[in-house]
């Protein structure tokens, strides 16, 4: 069993668990259930691209920072330029929490992206009274047919759809109603990270898809490289988070990367 086949298990326990605590009538009556949401897609495409997180510890590399405070990183992030920031709210694999999305949305513009297993039509609904603006669909876990459904009800929801494949078999999953498609440059089931890899599933796309590089940027030279191959959006979570203030490490990032 791969770790992607661990998590999914570990999910559909958590999700089951999550629905007898609080009900869908609950959850469309919160007060961010009828907010409008802030396009990723424009932000990607009018900033810098990248898609800063906010994560804590990962199955590739354990912790990666207890200590960091959500609030403080997101508002840094803003602060310095970020397109956009992600939030993993999966605890058991990345120590994260749908709390942290709430604790945020109040305090920032840009938008948040829920990062986690989808898998079930419950988890949109949280995701949107939490104050997400976008949700993630990550192709190896689900069927074309419920990457459709899926991205139907988010929009019913006015949620984006950031979709994830990392295989050519999995550009089966695209649909014309994806928001923006993310090609994961780390291989979930053995964490090996190829960029170049990433740059030929990249061609194989529709030429107006926004696409998104993410995982494995380590360096102003992967950065470079990608978005000199024409990826619109960088999620990048490990370069920033593995420094005491990842805000900080933000900043000089991108300090760098225009000069
Ligand atoms: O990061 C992992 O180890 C991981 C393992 C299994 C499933 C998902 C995983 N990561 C989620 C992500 O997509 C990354 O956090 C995100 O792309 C940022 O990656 P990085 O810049 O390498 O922290």
């Amino acid at each position: 069993m791969n770790i992607l086949d661990k998590i999914i298990d570990q999910k559909k326990v958590e999700v089951d668990e999550a629905k007898k605590k609080i009900f869908l009538t609950e959850l469309k009556d919160s007060k961010f259930f009828q907010r409008n949401t802030i396009s990723l897609k424009e932000s990607v495409k009018s900033g810098s691209g990248i898609i800063s997180e906010f994560k804590r510890q990962s199955p590739s590399k354990g912790v990666i920072n207890e200590k960091a405070d959500v609030l403080e990183v997101a508002k840094s992030y803003q602060k310095f330029g970020a397109s956009g920031i992600s939030i993993l709210t999966d605890s058991e694999f990345f120590g994260g929490k749908l709390e942290d999305i709430l604790k945020v949305r109040n305090e920032i513009s840009i938008p948040i992206l829920r990062k986690d297993f989808m898998i079930d039509e419950f988890q949109f609904y949280e995701a949107k009274a939490n104050g997400a603006d976008v949700i993630l669909l990550i192709a190896s876990c689900l069927s074309p047919n419920q990457v459709q459904e899926f991205t139907d009800l988010s929009h019913e929801l006015g949620l984006e759809v950031l979709l994830e494949i990392h295989t050519e078999d999995e550009l089966q999953h695209f649909n014309k109603n994806i928001d923006l498609v993310g090609i994961n440059n780390r291989n979930l089931k053995d964490f090996k990270v190829d960029l170049q890899h990433s740059v030929n599933l990249k061609n194989l796309l529709p030429k107006e898809v926004l696409a998104v590089a993410e995982s494995g940027i380590y360096s102003v030279e992967d950065f470079k490289f990608l978005k000199e191959k024409g990826f619109d959006g960088f999620l990048m979570g490990e370069y920033f988070m593995r420094n005491e203030n990842p805000g900080v490490a933000f900043e000089e990032f991108l300090n760098t990367i225009k000069n």
